[in-house]
């Protein structure tokens, strides 16, 4: 990072994470040869934020907060993250889902400052020299992506930088990660999106995307070459295609500190919500029975972390399995499908054993009678009036999750589901969505989103030096998420805690992922800390007016 010893003046103000605007004190401006670069008045870090919080309201689109927002973070790090962290519940829906959702298609049209670090096949050789040109000698947390399939979106090439930046952004509002120390990743490894290829704003290489094992040597090296850079840092895969998150994650899981989150972090924030659901509803998770609509890398994900709960309070595999009800878009995922032997390991091993196939989602929930009904397909809005009220027939508070990002891939809106359970659904969505009010009641979607999972167990794994990260953190991390919300809030339906409070949510479960890497052993960090809570406490950044400068 700049380093505020060697520059002076215009440098200073150029370098976001140095500048602070009207923040510098008159003894700082004399100190940095600032004096006349700056109107005269100092300003708290409190009117600086209610200026660009004013500025931002003024906006009537939220892709046009997302630039405002993008160039402040460009401009002047600090008070970027200080809007972020005190309009946490405001700005997530700008910064992350729905609209980096846009901010992913319009990435190339949008561009005008660098904001990461991209790779590619020609990179070949050089990966580990190229980490050199980044600015900070010691990056703790990198996102990367190969933009192949970018939230429901699909294949978005390298307009997919955008989600990079976005979830490096929750990890240093929410998590506790210093900026300084943060990186987002594109691997540009072509795109099969030919009508992105062919405008002529886009960024990245015209080649098809890259497939197999000559995908997986270049995301390897790149890999190994920030291990050997960074030794201490922890890299989160994003967005990946589902075969390739798949193969990636089994490649790379003990060679490097790394996870993926689309299938890791979903699956624990997922398992969370379904924990405290079953609560409110009344059902014990031993005998739940799930449909998922859905069975690519999120829906594995969190069908394995099901599993692994289920096996953990003493069902078989076998039993376990009857708990999880897997569609993809041929249908029932089931032994006596005709096409099982050319399906995936991961959905073989969620197959039903001797199900009839059943293509349809309805003649499916009147044959299992689920208590919850999952959406991780990316194709929505599609589950109907009809699919409710046959969830309600059953159950008297039916849990749905249309879980798939952004808004307009969910698969029911929260005034749906509301509507049509006629109030008794217990309802979180991928992305946010306003209360719904029906006769006079007022009902609070949850937001089911890894957002919940993702910053504290990175800020857990990397504050002890994990030497990997074990499958065991997210049933851990799952665990401490759920107890968030209190008991009776959860029998009155509240399913996830709320978005503002994620900073301290995040804290939660960093600390209990910490804990529990010293009990299984992962944890490198010599002497443990005596106060973990404390150890967390004090590392997690906040963006002051003070430090250095
Ligand atoms: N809420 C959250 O935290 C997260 C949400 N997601 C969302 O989950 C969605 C899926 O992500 P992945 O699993 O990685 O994608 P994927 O592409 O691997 O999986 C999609 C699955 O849905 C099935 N499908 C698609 N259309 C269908 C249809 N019409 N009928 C039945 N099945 C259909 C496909 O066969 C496939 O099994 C995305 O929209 C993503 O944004 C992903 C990660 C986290
Ligand atoms: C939330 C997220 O990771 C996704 O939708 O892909
Ligand atoms: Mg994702």
């Amino acid at each position: 990072m700049d380093n505020i010893e060697n520059l002076r003046g215009t440098a200073v103000l150029d370098s976001p994470s140095l500048n602070k605007g009207t923040g510098f004190t008159f003894t700082q401006r004399e100190r940095l040869g600032l004096r006349g670069l700056l109107p005269r008045k100092y300003e708290s870090p409190e009117i600086q934020v209610s200026r660009a919080w004013h500025q931002l309201c003024a906006f009537e689109e939220d892709i046009n907060r997302y630039v405002y927002l993008e160039n402040l973070h460009m401009q002047n790090e600090r008070l970027f993250y200080r809007v972020l962290v005190e309009h946490l519940e405001d700005l997530m829906p700008i910064v992350y889902t729905p609209t980096v959702g846009d901010a992913v298609v319009n990435f190339d049209s949008l561009y005008r400052n660098r904001c990461g670090m991209y790779f590619s096949r020609l990179d070949s050789g050089v990966m580990r020299t190229m980490l050199d040109n980044w600015p900070s000698s010691d990056v703790e947390i990198i996102v990367v992506t190969d933009g192949g399939r970018v939230l429901g979106l699909g294949d978005w090439g390298t307009n997919g930088m955008a989600i990079s930046v976005g979830k490096v952004s929750l990890y240093c509002a929410s998590g506790g990660f210093d900026p300084a120390k943060a990186m987002p990743v594109c691997l540009d490894l072509g795109t099969n999106n030919t009508a992105l290829t062919e405008h002529e704003y886009y960024l990245g290489s015209n080649e098809s995307r890259l497939t197999g094992d000559a995908h997986l040597a270049v995301v390897t090296e790149f890999c190994l070459a920030v291990k050997d850079k960074f030794p201490n840092c922890l890299i989160q895969f994003e967005d990946f295609k589902t075969e390739d998150a798949f193969r990636i994650l089994e490649h790379l899981r003990r060679k490097v500190l790394c996870f993926n989150d689309d299938i890791q972090g979903t699956g624990a924030t997922i398992l969370a919500g379904l924990i405290n659901a079953l609560r409110a509803q009344g059902t014990s998770t031993r005998d739940c029975r799930i449909i998922f609509f859905g069975a690519g890398s999120s829906a594995i994900g969190v069908a394995t972390q099901i599993m692994q709960l289920l096996i953990s309070e003493g069902l078989s595999e076998t039993q376990a399995k009857h708990a999880i009800w897997l569609m993809d878009s041929k249908g029932l995922i089931t032994d006596t499908r005709e096409d099982y032997d050319n399906l995936s390991s991961q959905k073989r091993k969620f197959a039903q054993h001797g199900e009839e196939p059943c293509p349809d989602l309805g003649e499916l929930i009147q044959r299992v009678k689920p208590h919850a009904l999952f959406g991780l397909s990316g194709f929505g809005p599609v589950f109907t009036r009809e699919h409710i009220e046959l969830m309600c027939e059953h159950i008297g508070k039916p849990i749905v999750f249309p879980l798939s990002n952004p808004t307009s891939k969910a698969e029911i809106t929260a005034q749906d589901a509301y509507t049509w359970s006629k109030g008794k659904c217990l309802f979180a969505a991928g992305s946010p969505f306003a209360p719904v009010t029906i006769e006079g009641n007022t009902y609070v979607p949850g937001q089911g989103n890894n957002m919940f999972i993702f910053p504290g167990v990175g800020f857990g794994a990397v504050s002890v030096r994990a030497e990997y990260i074990p499958d065991s953190f997210f049933l851990c991390a799952a665990r401490a998420l759920a107890t968030i919300v209190p008991e009776d809030e959860v029998r009155a339906g509240k399913i996830y805690p709320s978005v503002s409070a994620i900073r301290a949510i995040s804290k939660t479960v960093a600390v209990a992922v910490a804990e529990h890497a010293y009990e299984v052993g992962v944890a490198q960090l010599y002497p443990k800390p005596g106060d973990m809570d404390a150890f967390i406490t004090e590392r997690m950044w906040y963006p002051m007016n003070d430090g250095a400068v």
